[in-house]
């Protein structure tokens, strides 16, 4: 390897860094001007040697021209939604259905429900293909490009997996309130809420604009993948963690709703000091057989629950209606 590819070597890696540091770890050790003069660098010299691109480099996150219009995709799989239930009466019936089902103990996972847009992400001999919205749980639309934007989606998976995984693109509450602050100097309409600047945001129809905005994903399950070797859902998720996608570190597997009320009560008095905005809780079966046992109703499946939080008081601000088209 000659100097120069050394030299982009190191680029990549630094930038690579700081993006962890900024979108994972929410603690940047640079300002955003010594991130931007970094890849400016890295595209000046990648721009002169194009034999010198790798798919991985963050330059090849923001491509492609604006679009005219997103494109329709199929999901092979229907992306399901959650069935809903406010309080631990419902979740104690939701149980007590479960248990008859199946006829044996049920252990269950809990994760944060985040208060993003739900998408699916493939990736074909370890190379990011396609990403999408979803839709009517049928039909999304192809948003590959904005994805690609998204610092803490790897372009690339370690062993050139192939996998279909799908999770919840968000915005941080951090990046929100700076756009929103940026928004207001320029006397834009503001954003009411996190979920709807993720979805404005992957709604642009030029991933330039998506690339300022700072969304990150997490993933919690799967489509397509080799399944024979896992059999609960908390295997699939440490999978997902091994591809090295972002999986929600805050997860946990109970094995008694008394662990899943407690799980509820930590994470409602917990929710404001996350760096990202949560709408519920989610109760998986975990065990993936029981979960088949239990099947699906058309929209969403019989071995998952979603607690909501309670409603907060509506703020009424301004709705930003980002027209992409
Ligand atoms: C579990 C799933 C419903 C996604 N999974 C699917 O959509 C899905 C649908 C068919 C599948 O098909 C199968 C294929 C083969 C065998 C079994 C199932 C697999 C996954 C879901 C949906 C929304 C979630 C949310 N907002 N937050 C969290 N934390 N978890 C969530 N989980």
């Amino acid at each position: 390897m000659n100097e120069r590819e050394q030299h982009l070597r190191d680029l990549r890696a630094k930038l690579n860094q700081y993006s962890y540091q900024y979108y994972v770890e929410d603690n940047p050790s640079v300002p955003d001007s010594e991130y931007d003069r970094l890849m400016n660098e890295l595209i000046a010299i990648e721009t002169e040697h194009p034999e010198l691109v790798t798919p991985d480099s963050p330059t090849q996150r923001v491509g492609g021209e604006p679009l005219k219009g997103f494109e329709k995709v199929t999901h092979e799989i229907p992306m399901l939604s959650l069935g809903d239930v406010f309080n631990e009466a419902e979740l104690l019936d939701f149980d007590r259905r479960v248990r008859q089902a199946v006829g044996e103990e049920v252990a269950y996972v809990c994760e944060l429900k985040i208060d993003g847009l739900a998408i699916s992400l493939t990736y074909e001999a370890g190379a990011f293909v396609l990403g999408a919205t979803r839709g009517d749980g049928t039909t999304g639309e192809n948003i590959t490009n904005n994805l690609r934007t998204v610092r803490t989606l790897p372009l690339t998976l370690p062993n050139g997996e192939t996998v279909e995984v799908r999770g919840e693109c968000y915005m941080p509450k951090r990046s929100f309130d700076a756009l929103n602050k940026a928004r207001q100097e320029k006397g834009e309409p503001l954003f009411a809420n996190p979920r709807n600047a993720a979805a404005g945001s992957l709604r642009q129809l030029d991933p330039k604009v998506t690339a300022h905005r700072r969304l990150s994903v997490f993933l919690y399950s799967a489509g397509r993948f080799d399944r024979e070797k896992i059999t609960s859902h908390w295997e699939l998720l440490q999978y997902i963690r091994k591809l090295g996608l972002p999986v929600n570190p805050e997860s946990r597997r109970c094995t008694s709703m008394h662990e899943v009320f407690d799980y509820i009560k930590e994470y409602t008095e917990k929710r404001d000091q996350l760096s990202y905005g949560i709408d519920g809780i989610v109760v998986k079966v975990d065990s993936m057989a029981q979960q088949a046992a239990l099947g699906n109703t058309v929209k969403s499946p019989k071995w998952m629950i979603a607690y909501k939080f309670p409603a907060e008081e509506v703020v009424s601000t301004l709705e930003a209606i980002e027209i992409s088209v």
